[in-house]
C-alpha cells in the first residue's frame, strides 16, 4: 500500500483535477491551469525532510485515484501502460512530461490508452547548450581540479606546470546529434571559440551547416583563419577526428550505449567528451576505466547511467567533471518547461488543437500576453489524430 502523501491543492472549487507530481518553479503555470478551470493538486516534495524525491509507480497510481482529468510527470518517473490505464481509468486524456525528453514514457501505452504526451521542446535549448559548454570549459582547463586545490591549500606560487589543460581555438569540436540543443552548442563552440565542427545525426543539418560557412566567411573578410564544417557518415568518425565530443541525441534503442569501449579506445588520448543527453548513451562503467587508463582523457557529465548514482570510481577520479542534471537549471528555462507542461494539460482538457510548430514555443512564453489556445508540443497528435492550428490571440 503506498502511503498517504500530502498535496497542495490550488482552485479546489475547479472543475477538472490536475495532478503535479513535484512542485515546479514560479506561479504562472499555476495560474494557467487555475485560469482554465483546473484545480490543481501537487504533492510537495521536501528534498531534505522526506527524502523523496523519486514517486514509484505505486504513489503516482494514489495521487491519480478515482477521478483526474491530467498529470504532469517528470523525467524520473516510470509512465508506462499501468500509469496510462490507471489514468485513463480515472477519467483522464492529458499527460506532460516537464521535459523535452520523454525516454521515460512509454507513448505507445499513452497512445493506446487514449492519453496525449506533452514534452517542453525549446524553451531549455540554450540553457542546456551553455551547460554543455561550462563542462566543455571546465574540463579542459581542470577548473574544478584547480578549485579544489586552492580550498585545500596547496597552492604556494605560481609554477609554470600547474594545471595545464587544452586550448579550445582551432581545435574541432564534434557533436553527435545535432538537433536543437546540439547545434546551439555547436554554434557557441564555433562562435566562442572559432572551433572547427563535425557532426553526426540522422539528419543533415542544413541550417548549422550554412551557420558556420557564413561564420568561416566574415572571419576571412576579417583576414582571420576561417572555421569549417564537416558532416561525418558513422559517429566513429567524429569520435576519431574531434579534440571535443559531445552527446546530444534523443536516448532510444539506437543511441542506448552509443560511446562504449571500443569506441572511447577510438578518441584522442587528450580529448574531452561531454553528455548532457541523458545517462545511457554512454556505457559509463566503461568510460570509468577508460578514464583510469587515460588521466589526461577529461570528461564533463551532467547525467549519468543509474541517476541519482554514479558507477562505481567515476567519484574519485579528477579527470572528471560531474554535476546531478542541472543542465536546464535556469530560472527562465524552468519556469518556462512548467508553462508548457501546464499548458500541454490545460489545452487539451479544453479541447483545443496542437500548436503547429513545436520548434516554436515562444509565443507560450512571454508572461505579459496570453498564451495561444493550443498544446505547445503533444508527441503523439498524430497518432491520436489530434487537430493541428492554434490562433495566437486569444485567452485560454
Ligand atoms: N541534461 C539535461 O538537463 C537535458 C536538457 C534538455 C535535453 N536533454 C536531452 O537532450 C536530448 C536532445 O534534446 P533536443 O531538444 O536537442 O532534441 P532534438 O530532437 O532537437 O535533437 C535530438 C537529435 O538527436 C538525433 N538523433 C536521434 N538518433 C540519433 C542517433 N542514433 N545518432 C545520432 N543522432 C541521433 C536526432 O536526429 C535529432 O537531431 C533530449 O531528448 C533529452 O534527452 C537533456
Ligand atoms: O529532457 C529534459 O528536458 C532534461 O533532461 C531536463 O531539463
Amino acid at each position: 500500500m503506498a502511503k498517504q502523501l500530502r498535496v497542495q491543492v490550488w482552485n479546489p472549487a475547479g472543475k477538472h483535477r490536475v495532478v503535479s507530481t513535484k512542485p515546479m518553479p514560479g506561479t504562472r503555470w499555476i495560474g494557467l491551469l487555475t485560469a482554465a478551470g483546473c484545480r490543481v493538486e501537487l504533492f510537495p516534495v521536501q528534498v531534505c525532510t522526506e527524502n523523496k524525491t523519486i514517486l514509484s509507480v505505486e504513489d503516482i497510481r494514489s495521487l491519480i485515484g478515482t477521478q483526474c482529468d491530467g498529470v504532469i510527470g517528470q523525467l524520473t518517473e516510470d509512465w508506462g501502460e499501468e500509469l496510462f490505464a490507471a489514468l485513463r481509468k480515472a477519467g483522464g486524456h492529458a499527460f506532460s512530461n516537464m521535459a523535452v525528453g520523454y525516454n521515460n514514457v512509454d507513448v505507445d501505452a499513452a497512445t493506446r490508452n487514449g492519453i496525449s504526451v506533452g514534452n517542453t521542446p525549446g524553451v531549455l535549448t540554450e540553457t542546456t547548450a551553455e551547460l554543455a559548454a561550462a563542462l566543455t570549459l571546465a574540463a579542459a582547463r581542470r577548473v574544478v581540479e584547480a578549485d579544489d586545490f586552492m580550498r585545500a591549500g596547496k597552492y604556494e606560487g605560481w609554477i609554470p606546470t600547474l594545471f595545464v589543460g587544452n586550448l579550445l581555438k582551432g581545435q574541432t569540436v564534434g557533436v553527435v546529434g545535432a538537433g536543437r540543443i546540439g547545434a546551439a552548442y555547436a554554434r557557441m563552440m564555433i562562435e566562442g571559440f572559432k572551433m572547427n565542427l563535425i557532426y553526426y545525426d540522422l539528419y543533415q543539418s542544413t541550417r548549422l551547416e550554412n551557420y558556420v560557412t557564413a561564420y568561416g566567411e566574415f572571419l576571412k573578410s576579417r583576414r582571420e583563419v576561417p572555421v569549417t564544417w564537416k558532416r561525418a557518415t558513422t559517429v566513429e568518425e567524429v569520435l576519431g577526428e574531434a579534440d571535443v565530443v559531445s552527446l546530444h541525441p534523443v536516448l532510444d534503442k539506437t543511441t542506448y550505449h552509443l560511446i562504449n569501449k571500443e569506441r572511447l579506445a577510438l578518441m584522442k588520448k587528450e580529448a574531452i567528451l561531454v553528455n548532457a543527453s541523458r545517462g545511457p548513451v554512454i556505457d559509463e562503467a566503461a568510460l570509468v576505466e577508460h578514464l583510469k587508463e587515460n588521466p589526461m582523457f577529461r570528461v564533463g557529465l551532467d547525467v549519468f547511467e543509474d541517476e541519482p548514482h554514479m558507477k562505481p570510481g567515476l567519484e574519485k577520479l579528477p579527470n572528471a567533471v560531474v554535476v546531478p542534471h542541472i543542465a536546464s537549471a535556469s530560472k527562465w528555462t524552468r519556469e518556462g518547461m512548467a508553462t508548457l507542461a501546464a499548458l500541454n494539460v490545460a489545452a487539451k482538457i479544453k479541447g483545443y488543437p496542437v500548436w503547429h510548430d513545436s520548434n516554436n514555443v515562444e509565443p507560450f512564453l512571454d508572461e505579459n500576453s496570453t498564451p495561444p489556445l493550443a498544446c505547445p508540443s503533444i508527441v503523439n497528435s498524430k497518432a491520436l489524430g489530434l487537430r493541428i492550428g492554434g490562433k495566437p490571440e486569444s485567452k485560454l
